[in-house]
């Protein structure tokens, strides 16, 4: 339990709701523990005597019952109603918190996590999470109390009779639930965190099944995906059926020590001669009301046994060590230019170098391509610069400021990307161009799309729609080709003075290259462009070109230097102008 402390400031948000919940939960629970076997013992023996009574008291009796019920409902409507609201405060507050810690972690998180696993830890574990946060606390106040109304009621009676007070013993039998709740409480935290993990993977599933519409359908893998997903789904049937056996046993186990201690009352109360109606009943009553809450502690612990479950999942998430640190003292960053230098970069994902010993050093300006074949490291080079990622060795400066000493923030203001398949966000055409600067005008999203030749083409869009037409999840109702200038006219708008930009592989219609190549020709001009050469392309706007072969630079000048001296460069540029 101590370690859900930490996220207890989130209730403290709603903490004077949170306290009336819990003030009409304590009502509810003494009038629930206490006036229903009061009203037995009090109302009904008198009622029900051999004398004939007036119709009035009869009928007053008779509203006691409905009046308890009344209070005893409104309080529990309360109750339930503002426990309910609190905990999907908390719940809120714990998804925001997860959220902005994913979106704080380094790419290489996602490349090590599933991002439907991701989601089920956002979404399903942060849920478990406010029962024990919430419900556990609202339980912790309000059972006890009800307890003690039960129990305060047969303390009553015993002080009228004090044959009663024997029964209190009875209640002895409440210690010994505490053994069947711890042992089954430690079974039910293993088992809910198979279940846990098994969501997770479930989700993963679900999300690769539904991202990949057109790939599942080209592979005829409808079948092995569906039967992939059952084999899941049964998995999960089991773990969750683990989980209902030990949570749902707890109750009966209970249920069976108490009712043994009922058992002894009875024996006790027959033994002693007590009147049925007027003692047992009543008795009885209060023995039953106040095994209710007891139960219902009980389920405390396994509630919070399935919340530590899912607790561990989402702590996984909020306590990842970040690699690439913020620096102590960050460097002003502001009118960069754009002069990139490396010195000495080496770099792996894991223990494997992927990039070796590179020097280099490029002016303010100045149109980079990388070309290599695949695997050569070209991406990785391209991802070092806006700090994606740290590197092994070496250090990478932007206008002699080494990009670990900057914000990030401030380093990637300075960095524009386009990359092969850009990602469009399910909204307008104008919002997603004007992700490029968010505070930009109408107009000036407009000028960026016609700089990035998008113009004509978002103008026809849905039928004149035009700016608001909506793109789709991932942009999928655009073309490749709109999608790639949609991008551009993002890197135009924001205006960074480096630009990364990741060549489509994919070939494109004639008319869509030569807008996209024109519009890429007026992007560099005046920008320190590296420019990732899959098709070579976009070779002939570049100043210099680097060649990389596993890892290391093999080549670096112009075309015309470097493909006389490079076999490597030669036969690449060959095979690619075939
Ligand atoms: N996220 C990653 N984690 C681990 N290894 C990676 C990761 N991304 C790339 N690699 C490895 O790093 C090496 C270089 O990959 P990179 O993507 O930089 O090459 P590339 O020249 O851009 O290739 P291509 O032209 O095929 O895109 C490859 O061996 C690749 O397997």
């Amino acid at each position: 339990m101590k370690r859900f402390f930490p996220y207890y400031k989130y209730l403290l948000e709603v903490k004077w709701l949170f306290a009336i919940a819990v003030a009409a939960g304590i009502a509810y629970g003494a009038v629930a523990g206490a006036g229903l076997p009061l009203v037995m013992r009090e109302v009904l023996p008198g009622v029900f005597s051999h004398d004939q009574r007036p119709l009035a008291d009869l009928i007053f009796a008779a509203l006691l019952l409905p009046a308890i019920y009344l209070v005893q409902g409104v309080a529990q409507f309360t109750n339930t109603y503002l426990i309910n609201y609190c905990g999907f405060r908390v719940v809120e507050s714990i998804q925001v918190k997860v959220f902005s810690r994913v979106q704080k972690l380094p790419l290489s998180f996602f490349h090590k996590n599933k991002s439907g696993d991701l989601l089920s830890r956002l979404t399903v574990d942060t849920q478990q999470m406010r029962m024990a946060i919430v419900d556990v606390s609202n339980d912790i106040v309000v059972q006890p109390m009800k307890l003690i109304g039960a129990v305060g009621a047969l303390v009553y009676m015993s002080m009228q009779k004090s044959e009663f007070f024997v029964l209190l013993v009875c209640l002895a039998t409440v210690p010994a639930c505490v053994f069947p709740i711890r042992a089954i409480g430690k079974k039910l935290f293993r088992k809910a965190k198979v279940v846990q993990a098994q969501t997770g993977d479930l989700t993963a599933s679900v999300t690769d099944g539904l991202q990949a519409p057109m790939e599942i359908r080209a592979y005829n893998m409808q079948d092995s995906v569906v039967s992939r997903f059952r084999q899941q789904v049964n998995r999960l049937l089991v773990a969750r059926m683990k989980v209902v056996k030990y949570d749902k046993s707890m109750t009966p186990v209970i249920d069976f020590i108490t009712v043994c201690g009922a058992a002894a009352a009875i024996v006790y109360a027959g033994h002693s001669g007590m009147e049925f109606k007027k003692d047992v009943v009543p008795l009885l009553t209060a023995l039953y009301l106040s095994y209710d809450p007891l139960k219902r502690l009980g389920k405390i612990h396994t509630k919070i046994q399935r919340a530590t479950a899912s607790l561990d999942r989402v702590e996984y998430v909020l306590h990842h060590e970040n690699d690439l640190q913020e620096p102590d003292k960050p460097q002003p960053f502001a009118d960069v230019k754009g002069a990139v230098q490396l010195e000495q970069v080496s770099f792996a994902y894991d223990k494997e170098c992927v990039l070796r010993d590179l020097n280099l050093s490029i002016p303010a300006g100045q149109v980079v391509a990388i070309v290599g074949p695949s695997g050569a490291g070209k991406s990785s080079f391209a991802s070092l610069i806006p700090r994606f990622y740290d590197v092994t060795q070496g250090r990478i400066t932007v206008d002699g400021v080494d990009v670990r000493e900057v914000e990030k923030h401030d380093l990637r203001e300075a960095i524009a990307i386009v990359t092969q398949s850009p990602v469009l966000f399910n909204e307008t055409v104008m919002e997603n161009i004007r992700i490029g600067k968010p505070e930009a005008s109408d107009e000036d999203v407009i000028e960026a799309a016609q700089k990035a030749h998008a113009h004509e083409f978002i103008e026809t869009l849905d039928g004149g729609l035009g700016y608001e037409t909506p793109v789709g999840e991932r942009g999928t109702l655009l073309s490749g080709g709109q999608r790639q200038r949609i991008a551009i006219a993002r890197a135009f708008l924001k205006d960074a003075p480096v630009l990364i930009l990741d060549e489509a592989t994919s070939a494109l219609d004639s008319e869509s290259e030569a807008a996209i190549q024109q519009a890429l020709e007026e992007l560099v001009e005046g920008r320190t462009t590296f420019i990732i050469a899959h098709r070579f392309s976009t070779i002939k706007i570049a100043d210099r070109i680097l060649v990389l072969n596993h890892g290391r630079l093999v080549a670096d000048g112009s075309h015309e230097e470097i493909y006389p001296t490079s076999a490597l460069y030669r036969d690449l540029y060959d095979r690619q102008s075939g």
